[in-house]
């Protein structure tokens, strides 16, 4: 069962003022209380889907060896492969029992942005896995801008607002695999407690189970959504940008019960980031007598970097 507020993108696009309006309602309240929607009718048709999901198999079932030609020493694990065990929870020491694979933007002639992105790095023995990665890549950007666009209407700046921003944004498409369980895990689970970094992260795969939300009064709940839809959530740089207005929730991925450890998990999230120079610094539409200014200003390639550091992918 699917305890996280449904939402349908059809009614954002529908053309019809009041269905729009009830999407933008419908979704800024969500966020203002679970942090989390499920969504349907997003531009990911079910072949793309089908097709990407088997890449990402075929990926993970190569030889460890193989898959660590892909893990490249100095990217901070932004491109490409990051074996098993790597990434930790903020706080947390002990790795999580996943392994993952990144692919970032490949910005426009124009982008003019303050750095450039590391090239993505290409997979040699599946002649379709990075042109597939990309194209999902393309829709799940395309969704994710319009879900912004909602969340500006809800913040009451121009529906327009995030466009720029996230265009050319330094968003990654992470398919992570967590393999079958083959000992006890000593405290170590799939994906431990945590918010995301970026603005919106839309998560492919969460339908199997696993991921759970922690809800306003302590409990954790399951976030089951249908097939086809994608779960969305809140990360940390739209809560600060929006002085807590919308909220990152934390979330995890839980072990299976024993019976269950011969069964793998994929998952595919899109971690939806601005471009670097876009500033955090706290909406002023978001900022009065009750809510005072929280957060410090900041730009989002200074935040991601701190957060890098925190959870294991760069050292400094
Ligand atoms: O695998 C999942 O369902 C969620 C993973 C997740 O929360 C993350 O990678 O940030
Ligand atoms: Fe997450």
């Amino acid at each position: 069962m699917n305890n996280i507020p449904s939402v349908d993108l059809a009614d954002f696009l529908s053309g019809d003022a009041a269905r729009k309006q009830k999407f933008v309602n419908e979704l800024g309240k969500a966020y203002e209380e679970i942090g989390f929607v499920s969504l349907k009718n997003h531009f990911l048709s079910d072949e793309l889907v089908s097709e990407l999901y088997k890449e990402i198999k075929a990926f993970f079932a190569l030889d460890v060896a193989e898959k660590k030609k892909y893990e490249i020493e100095g990217l901070g694990g932004q491109r490409g492969y990051v074996s098993f065990g790597k990434e930790h929870a903020k706080g947390k020491k002990e790795g999580d029992l996943k392994e993952f694979w990144h692919f970032g933007q490949e910005p426009t002639e124009d982008a003019n942005l303050p750095e450039d992105y590391p090239e993505n790095v290409i997979v040699k023995e599946l002649p379709d896995f990075n042109k597939t990665g990309m194209e999902a890549y393309r829709m799940l950007e395309k969704t994710g801008i319009n879900v912004l666009r909602a969340l500006a209407l809800y913040i009451g700046v121009d529906e327009h607002y995030f466009d720029h921003w996230a265009a050319n944004g330094n968003s990654i498409l992470r398919p992570i695999h967590y393999p079958p369980i083959t000992e006890e895990p000593q405290g170590a689970v799939r994906a431990g407690a945590h918010g995301d970094i970026n603005l919106i992260t839309l998560l492919m795969g969460a339908s199997t189970g696993g991921l759970q939300v922690l809800r306003k009064d302590g409990e954790w709940i399951d976030a089951i959504p249908e097939e086809d839809e994608l779960v969305i959530n809140v990360g940390d740089m739209l809560e600060r940008h929006t002085n807590n207005k919308l909220r990152s929730t934390i979330h995890r991925v839980v072990n299976p019960p024993k019976e269950e450890w011969g069964n793998p998990r994929y998952s595919i999230p899109f971690f939806m980031h601005p471009r670097g120079d876009m500033k955090l610094n706290c909406m002023p539409e978001c900022v009065d007598e009750q809510n005072p200014k929280a957060f410090d200003d900041i730009t989002a390639g200074e935040f991601l970097h701190q957060r890098l550091v925190e959870i294991g992918l760069i050292k400094k």
